[in-house]
């Protein structure tokens, strides 16, 4: 075949494409006990892309979520991550490599309610086999600020604080990809703003990967990449 720059650079961004990919998901079904099975459409997802999750109540975001979260075993399907098959490993493996390489933010903060903010952030260092690093965490805190919080409990904060607690603690260990989910739920628009421009600079600073689950409209505007779960 004849080389011309037409046909090189269809090659350069396949290869792109492939050794960029972070998340690669394929013939994924999932079937809650006595429920009906969920099937997702593919999905490749290459490194430092912001995507939108978006369906309707009900059609499986937060279970797609958890699946590529390596918390969710799919019935059927691989998924990979990080070139890893995720679920081919051991537990005590996959344990690590979610708090090394994945940020998660639930729709409830879920911190430990009998340790202040620093000690919960010191325990997801502790969980990605990081050493405890105070000078990381004084940073993050100060970034989302949260500063003046570093010894509160959470029963102390707002609701808003507790949220950028629990951001703190999805970015506090540099995840290669950051997953959210209905972070802006039953928030105001200022504060949907805000969330946003939280998750998006968070995961710039590090070319992170982000991942936004939502059923929220408003979400739709700020991030490029769609994938409908239906
Ligand atoms: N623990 C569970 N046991 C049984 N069925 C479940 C369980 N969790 C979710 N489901 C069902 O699986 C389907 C997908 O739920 P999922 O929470 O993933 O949807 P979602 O798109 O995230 O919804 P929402 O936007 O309301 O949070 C729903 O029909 C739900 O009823």
């Amino acid at each position: 075949m004849a080389i011309n720059a037409k046909n090189l650079l269809n090659r350069i961004t396949m290869q792109d494409y492939n050794t960029n990919t972070v998340i690669r998901l394929s013939g994924i079904k999932y079937r809650y006990r006595g429920g009906e099975s969920l099937d997702f459409a593919d999905l490749e997802i290459p490194s430092g892309q912001h995507t939108l999750m978006l369906g309707d109540s009900g059609s499986g975001k937060t279970t797609l979520l958890h699946i590529l979260s390596g918390l969710l075993q799919p019935n059927e399907g691989t998924v990979q991550v990080a070139g890893e098959d995720i679920y081919a490993l051991s537990a005590r493996k996959l344990d690590a490599f979610r708090g090394q390489r994945i940020g998660l933010i639930f729709q409830e903060a879920h911190l430990v309610k009998s340790l202040t903010v620093k000690e919960n952030l010191q325990i997801a260092q502790g969980f990605a086999g990081a050493k405890v690093n105070n000078d990381r965490i004084l940073e993050v805190l100060t970034l989302l600020n949260l500063g003046d919080k570093i010894y509160s409990y959470p029963s102390k904060l707002s609701r808003g604080q507790m949220q950028r607690a629990a951001i703190a603690r999805a970015v506090i260990n540099r995840p290669a990809i950051l997953v959210a989910d209905e972070p802006t739920a039953s928030l105001d628009d200022r504060n949907t703003e805000r969330v946003l421009d939280l998750l998006i600079t968070q995961a710039e600073q590090h070319g992170a990967t982000l991942i936004i689950a939502t059923h929220d409209k408003r979400v739709k505007s700020r991030i490029e990449h769609i994938y409908q779960v239906s």
